[in-house]
Formats: structure tokens, sequence, C-alpha cells
């Protein structure tokens, strides 16, 4: 099984690089990590697994967090209306987003990163993804809210952008003011 050992942290280049697509169908190495990285999420919420292993609490992992820099990642998060998404998803792509953003109002964090970075981190509020699942099928997901800005935290990884990356800062703001 996954456990924190098995997350790279930052520093690492693999967290830097823009992963390469999954050869489909799946190979059963590919599809027992997608499947290992899904039950490690599943566990990381399981008080009594999470307490055991000292897994740090999590709704997503993408394979470069695990020094794979495959185009996979898994989640498992239940949305607004109770709604649960738990999957393993190859190759995923944003086909089509909102233009409206939105943000989780205490930004994010990041399995990957050991240090709190305050600021909110701008996403789309809506999002269309296309991706393949453990069990083959090609998937199409209208998603927001909550949900949506998890896969749009994971997809960032396969093309090695880190949540901070996102935040704007002060000067940021004063200079896009000034020009
Ligand atoms: C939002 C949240 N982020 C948690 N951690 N960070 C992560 O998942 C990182 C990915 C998330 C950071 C912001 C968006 C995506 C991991 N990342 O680095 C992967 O790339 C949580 F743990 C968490 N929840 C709420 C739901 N709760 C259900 C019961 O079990 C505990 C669980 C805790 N919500
Ligand atoms: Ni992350």
């Amino acid at each position: 099984m996954l456990t924190m050992k098995d997350i790279v942290r930052e520093g690492d280049p693999v967290l830097r690089k823009v992963a390469e697509e999954v050869s489909l169908p799946a190979s059963d190495s590919d599809k027992k990590t997608l499947q290992d990285m899904l039950d490690f999420v599943i566990n990381s919420q399981d008080p009594e697994i999470a307490e055991k292993y000292q897994l740090r609490p999590g709704v997503g992992v993408a394979a470069p967090q695990i020094g794979i820099s495959k185009r996979m990642f898994a989640i498992h998060v239940e949305d607004e209306n109770g709604q649960l998404y738990s999957m393993g998803l190859f190759n995923p792509k944003v086909v089509s987003h909102s233009i409206e953003e939105t943000h989780l109002d205490g930004g994010e964090g990041c399995l990957s990163v050991d240090r709190d970075i305050p600021g909110l981190v701008p996403r789309y509020s809506r999002i269309t993804v296309k991706g393949t699942n453990l069990e083959g099928e090609e998937v199409t997901l209208r998603l927001k809210g909550l949900v949506s800005i998890v896969f749009q935290h994971e997809l960032d990884h396969l093309n090695g952008i880190m949540f901070y990356d996102r935040i704007e800062g002060f000067t940021d703001k004063l200079k896009k003011e000034l020009n």
C-alpha cells in the first residue's frame, strides 16, 4: 500500500515535468498503480488507517506525486450535494471551462508541500473533463464547485504546476493595475 514515504516532496524535478500520456488500453501495471493511488486517497480519509499509517488526509493524488511522470490521477471526494466522485482517470483533459472563476476560501495545500502557503488559488468555476477510467471506459464529466477545484489541482500536477504558482501576490495585482 502507498504511504507518505512514497509521496515526492517539492524540490523533486518530477513535480515540474509535463507527464507523459498513458498508452491505452492501460497495462496491468498502470492499472495497479492507479488503483493503489485511489486506495491511498480512500485510506487517508479513514481515521483508523490514517492514524495507523500517519497518512495526511487527501481527496486526490496525481502520479507525479509518487514519482511516476504519467498522466493519471485518483480522486475520492464528495461534492456539495453529497455526491461521491471516486475514480482513477487516465489521460484526463479539460475539454471546456467557464470563464467565471472560484477558489477555496482557505486556499489550498498539497501532499507534496510540507508547509502552509496562504493565498487564494483561482480556479475555473465549472469544467468539462474527458478521460479513461479504471474500467477502460471513456468518461465525460461536467464538474463544478469543490470537485471541479480538486480536478484542476490534480490536472495541474500532470503539467508540472503547483497550486502556489497560481497565487497572485499583491505585486502581481499592482503590476496588472499599473499596466
Ligand atoms: C480540499 C481538501 N483537501 C484535502 N487535503 N489536500 C488534498 O487532498 C490535496 C489536493 C486538494 C487541495 C485543494 C484541492 C485539491 C492533495 N494533493 O496534493 C493532491 O495533488 C483534504 F484532506 C480535504 N478533506 C475534505 C474531505 N474530508 C473527508 C473525510 O476525510 C478527510 C477529508 C479532508 N479537502
Ligand atoms: Ni497536490
